[in-house]
């Protein structure tokens, strides 16, 4: 798995085509515009009334159908549900021959959008995560070989427009990516959920308690992030022993939480692969 270390600046001549404007859709276009993609260059194809006005509030072209979408568009990014995938292809096969496409359907492989588009070949497959609203979202990407490096470069922009971007070279690890990053912003919110709770149980007011857990939330990820030491190390550097942190962590340990939490991503990844046999 490789960095994306110099990623080219968006270019604005180029329009951005989105088929769903739902969650995922709204946090990359909200990463684009923070990047400085000029609303008139992003369109968006979404069903439902309601979305398209949300939208269309900020100032994107929000239509109907994707062929509307799609009209003009130098690169069409796919965010809609696996489970329609196939008709959205369907759709598109005659219309995407010249762009880009870029899906983040999770467990759609390349070669599944590729025989839906009827062989397209310009395809990236994209596991982005809901940080992306906040430009700090953690993108895996994969694309096979005969895609060239301008296109390569040109999905690395668009999504590092969202934060973290990183190339894996084997398809198949598109299943860990969606499992740790792309799921994964679920997890930190549960376990901030449970913190929450346990607040309040020993007596702090709501407020409180989901003040102190977020602040703790981002501060040791920031930590994580720029420290030399390991996630273990720092975990030990609270932990005094037989005090508060040693308490709660051989708690956890007596419920093999860890084991848990590997096996909770192990089934993020055993479905990502039921939804690629589909
Ligand atoms: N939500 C997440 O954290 C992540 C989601 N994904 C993937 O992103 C994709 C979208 O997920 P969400 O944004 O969460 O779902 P969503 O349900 O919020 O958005 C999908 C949108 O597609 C629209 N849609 C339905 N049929 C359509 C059609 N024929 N043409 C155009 N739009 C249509 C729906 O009305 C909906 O607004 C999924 O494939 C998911 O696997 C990937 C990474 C993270
Ligand atoms: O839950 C899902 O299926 C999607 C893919 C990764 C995050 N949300």
């Amino acid at each position: 798995m490789s960095v994306q270390h110099n990623v080219t600046p968006i270019d604005s001549t180029k329009i951005v085509a989105f088929i769903g404007g739902g969650n995922m859709a709204q946090a990359l276009i909200g990463g684009l515009l923070a990047e400085g993609l000029p609303a008139t260059m992003i369109r968006v194809a979404e069903p439902v009334a309601e979305l398209r006005e949300i939208l269309a509030l900020r100032g994107v072209g929000a239509f109907a159908t994707a062929t509307e979408a799609v009209n003009g568009a130098d690169v069409v990014v796919l965010a809609v549900k696996p489970q329609i995938i196939q008709a959205v292809l369907a759709e598109l096969a005659d219309l995407v021959a010249d762009k880009l496409v870029i899906s983040i359907a999770a467990g759609i492989s390349v070669a599944t959008i590729a025989h839906g588009l009827a062989g397209h070949e310009r395809i990236v497959r994209a596991m982005p995560n809901t940080p992306a609203l906040v430009q700090t979202g953690a993108t895996g990407l994969y694309a096979d070989d005969l895609l060239s490096q301008l296109d390569r470069d040109m999905a690395a922009t668009i999504l590092s427009a969202a934060g973290l971007v990183l190339w894996v070279e084997d398809e198949s690890l598109m299943h860990a990516v969606t499992a740790v990053s792309g799921s994964g912003p679920a997890y930190f919110f549960y376990l901030m959920e449970a913190m929450i709770d346990a607040g309040i149980a020993q007596g702090l007011d709501e407020r409180t308690a989901r003040a102190l857990t977020l602040q703790t939330a981002l501060g040791a990820a920031q930590m994580a992030i720029i420290s030399e030491d390991s996630p273990a190390k720092l975990r030990q550097k609270v932990t005094s022993p037989n005090g508060t942190t040693a308490a709660a962590i051989d708690y956890l340990d007596d419920h093999a939480v860890r084991t848990h939490i590997v096996d909770a991503l192990g089934a993020a990844g055993k479905r990502s692969i039921e939804l690629s046999a589909n």
